[in-house]
């Protein structure tokens, strides 16, 4: 079979990650959480006294850490110069400073070509999830989807992740990380004109699951039949 590239982006707890892992794990593809990897550079900014409200600072130094992602959706990694980073990227702290320092042009540059080398390394194909996976770093994608879900749904998903969160609170950040993402110059958080938009508020986890797995697979069908061409 040919090897597929599917873009997944959308807003923060519309569902990108768990999807993105469950189709790569059913279809033998690998995964990649870009996310993960602008929370890995802010987190190597903040332990490296960077300040992250400093732009040029930040692109000063953003060659600096080695970011290392694992692809093998039932087992993701990500590693900063070496050391385990998957905890520490989820801080309270790397999520309020994360939508600065993924601003800055130069970090940007840098991350888009990491995740294009990825990609392109692998064999099988591979489920990209992002914000501007398929309108910048991955625009000739086999197949791109936009998830969506009311702010409340995320918030109540969000919150429903972390012991004692106040569900107003997290939809407050959420909502103000969204409106940083979507007016940022560079590769803004954006649906492709030919992404699908799905809207997840409505449906379950495995709804969402198997509405992206129909999709590859019809996309896939498609490419096989115009291979073949006509009888
Ligand atoms: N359709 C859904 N219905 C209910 N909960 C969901 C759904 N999709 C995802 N979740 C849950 O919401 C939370 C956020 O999902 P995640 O995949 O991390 O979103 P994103 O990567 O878009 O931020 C997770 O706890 C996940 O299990
Ligand atoms: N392709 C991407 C992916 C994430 N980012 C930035 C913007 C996001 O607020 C942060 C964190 O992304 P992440 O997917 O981990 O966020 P959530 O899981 O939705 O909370 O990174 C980006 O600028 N471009």
């Amino acid at each position: 079979m040919e090897s597929v590239i599917v873009a997944i982006d959308g807003p923060s707890g519309t569902g990108k990650s768990s999807t993105s892992k469950a189709v790569a794990a059913k279809l033998g593809l690998s995964y990649l959480d870009t996310g993960a990897q602008y929370r890995a550079i802010t987190w190597w900014m903040i332990s490296n006294g960077v300040d992250v409200s400093d732009a040029e600072a930040v692109a000063n130094a953003a060659a600096k850490p080695v970011i290392v992602s694992g692809t093998d959706p039932a087992r993701p990694t990500i590693t900063v110069d070496g050391a385990d980073a998957a905890g520490p990227i989820r801080t309270e702290e790397v999520t309020s400073k994360v939508s600065a320092v993924s601003a800055v042009p130069e970090v940007r540059a840098l991350i888009t070509e990491l995740q294009r080398s990825i990609a392109k390394g692998a064999e099988q194909g591979i489920v990209v999830e992002g914000r501007d996976i398929g309108t910048t770093v991955l625009p000739d994608a086999d197949l791109k989807i936009f998830l969506t879900a009311s702010p409340e749904a995320r918030a109540a998903r969000r919150s429903g992740e972390v012991k004692g969160a106040d569900v107003h609170a997290t939809k407050e950040a959420l909502i103000k990380r969204d409106a940083a993402d979507s007016s940022r110059k560079t590769s803004p958080l954006a649906k492709a004109d030919d992404a699908v938009e799905v809207d997840t508020t409505d449906l379950t986890l495995d709804q969402v699951i198997e509405c992206v797995v129909t999709l590859v697979d019809e996309r896939r069908s498609r490419d096989a039949a115009q291979a073949e061409g006509p009888e």
